[in-house]
């Protein structure tokens, strides 16, 4: 089995009476690539929030190189190697697409290790595709190129862990398709662990190997696409028709 990078234990993150997550656990291991899909208000976002530092767990633990980092900073995420993107991308407008990369440069701080792709401006650029557009003002550039940008910026985090929130929303066909060669490939060529939520579930059923599915608020299922298009209580909560079109895409 490979390291084991963050364990979820119970996480439950709760707003009011409402339950918007509902004692998931998961371990996500080196280098896998998962993807995290289910109905609007699932509790996907809530999730990531929650095991990204951006809010507290109402309980659960989130255990990263035996740490429990719940109820801790967002330094202590990013000094643990964990990177996030948002659903609307958080980049700094007015400033250069090279400068926005190289605050996540700095950012980056003393976690000195990490993939030699990631080392400088450049090269982070050439890897998710925007050197043309280094000199630009970020709020400049297309909106599709700005969560190619927000990936850059977390990237030069030099994660470990990269947690992507609907990258491919509102992009089109061809530029979800090079989204999802480019999430490979950070997988493939830089070794990080991915943890992928996206709308567009055929694109990503066809892509990462494991698939976590969640129905409000809980975990109703955990394994292969081929796996999870076959289960009941995924079929009967979320894929309905969907299903057939990405049992036939799944591997
Ligand atoms: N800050 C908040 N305050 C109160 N309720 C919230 C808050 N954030 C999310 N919720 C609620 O928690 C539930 C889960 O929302 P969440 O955004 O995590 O779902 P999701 O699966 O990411 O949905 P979508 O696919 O639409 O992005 C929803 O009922 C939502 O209205």
């Amino acid at each position: 089995m490979t390291e084991l990078l963050l364990q979820a234990r119970d996480i439950t993150v709760r707003f009011g009476g409402l339950t918007a997550v509902d004692a998931v656990s998961a371990d996500f291991h080196a280098g896998e690539l998962v993807g995290i899909i289910g109905p609007n208000g699932a509790g996907k976002t809530t999730f990531f929030n929650a095991i990204s530092g951006v809010i507290a767990p109402t309980s659960g633990q989130l255990l990263a190189d035996g740490n429990n980092l719940s109820g801790k900073g967002p330094h202590r995420y990013a000094a643990a190697g964990i990177a996030r993107t948002f659903q609307t991308p958080r980049v700094f407008p007015d400033m250069p697409v090279t400068a926005n990369i190289g605050f996540g440069l700095k950012f980056a701080g003393r976690r000195r290790e990490g993939a030699w792709q990631l080392r400088d401006e450049a090269s982070i650029l050439g890897l998710i595709g925007l050197a043309a557009q280094s000199d630009l003002p970020a709020g400049a550039i297309t909106p599709s190129q700005q969560r190619l940008l927000e990936i850059g910026m977390a990237l030069a985090t030099r994660p470990r862990l990269l947690l992507l929130d609907e990258v491919a929303a509102g992009l089109t066909e061809s530029e979800i398709e090079n989204m999802a060669l480019l999430i490979r490939r950070m997988r493939d060529e830089l070794g990080l662990t991915v943890v992928w939520i996206e709308h567009a579930v055929t694109t990503l059923l066809r892509h990462v190997e494991r698939v976590i599915v969640l129905h409000q608020g809980r975990k109703i299922a955990d394994g292969t696409p081929a796996e999870v298009v076959r289960d009941a209580e995924v079929i009967e909560a979320y894929l309905g028709d969907e299903m057939v079109e990405a049992e036939g895409a799944a591997p």
